[in-house]
């Protein structure tokens, strides 16, 4: 019974095929696309796909976006459109924002798979889990799987895009990131680099403060492998974290109907 898991983010749409709702299920095939090219999937890449009993997604770019893709899944599979919204409580992840369902759905999920993957490798611990895209979000959670809050910065791209329009003698092609920058590509590079490395490296410290123990760290996103290189301590690298927790929570569902 394939399954189809849909992240619609500011920049791209990711997809992933596996052959079963539930985590650890084998990925068939997957692809991502621009949110200009949303249109070409029903024709192109999912034309010979196999066709999923069941999608789930999450989509933080907007109602316009988001029936541009159920356009798709309509002309291409026979499968109700299905997004995850973020709420008060959901596999193992207690929501602590003001308004829960303003939480981004990507984090939520992020948050869900991150927790999901802890517990399969050993006792339960605090967590930072870090999504580097359009946008970045640091995320905080407790021992217990309580979300206590999080951070939204702007991705790199914003940042560069920013000073670029509000100076009159930044427009310089990309750098690279180094200590101690000693020209304008470098230093905008580095700048943005670490300026999200910085955010990160706080964050960590709030967790550990808060909780007195050594946090699990997990990072994702198209850019995470950029910031890789850039940051301290023990990130654990999971491209396929949104992916991860659209999947524990399909599962879910499917125990639960
Ligand atoms: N050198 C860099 N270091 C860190 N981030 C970068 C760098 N260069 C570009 N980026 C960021 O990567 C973002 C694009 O990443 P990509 O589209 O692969 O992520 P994504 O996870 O698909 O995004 P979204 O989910 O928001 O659509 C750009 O918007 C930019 O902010
Ligand atoms: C912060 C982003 C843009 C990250 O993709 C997304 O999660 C979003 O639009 N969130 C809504 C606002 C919030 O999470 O508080
Ligand atoms: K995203």
């Amino acid at each position: 019974m394939a399954f189809l898991a849909i992240d619609i983010g500011n920049t791209r749409l990711k997809w992933s095929l596996y052959d079963a709702a539930r985590p650890g299920a084998s990925l068939m095939a997957h692809g991502a696309e621009f949110l200009d090219h949303i249109e070409r999937l029903a024709d192109g890449p999912w034309a010979d796909l196999p066709a999923p009993a069941s999608m789930l997604g999450c989509v933080v770019a907007g109602d316009a976006v988001r029936r541009r893709a159920e356009e798709q899944l309509t002309e291409r599979f026979d499968c109700a459109a299905r997004w995850v919204v973020s709420s008060v409580a959901e596999a193992g992840i207690v929501n602590g924002y003001d308004h829960p369902t303003r939480l981004g759905a990507d984090r939520w999920v992020a948050m869900i798979g991150a927790r999901h993957r802890m517990l399969a490798e050993g006792p339960a611990r605090p967590m930072v889990v870090v999504m580097i895209g359009t946008a970045v979000t640091v995320e905080a959670v407790d021992v217990h799987g309580k979300f206590l809050g999080g951070l939204i910065l702007p991705g790199h791209g914003i940042m560069l895009r920013a000073l670029e329009s509000g100076t009159a003698g930044l427009h310089v092609p990309t750098g690279d990131v180094r200590e101690f920058p000693t020209n304008t590509s470098d230093a905008l590079t580095s700048g943005g680099t670490y300026a999200i490395a910085g955010a990160i490296e706080r964050m960590v410290q709030h967790v550990r403060a808060h909780g007195g123990a050594e946090p699990a760290c997990y990072m994702t996103g198209g850019a995470a492998w950029k910031m890789a290189p850039s940051m301290n301590g023990n990130f654990e690298q999971v491209d396929s974290l949104i992916m991860d927790g659209l999947l524990v929570i399909a599962q879910e569902r499917l125990l639960a109907s």
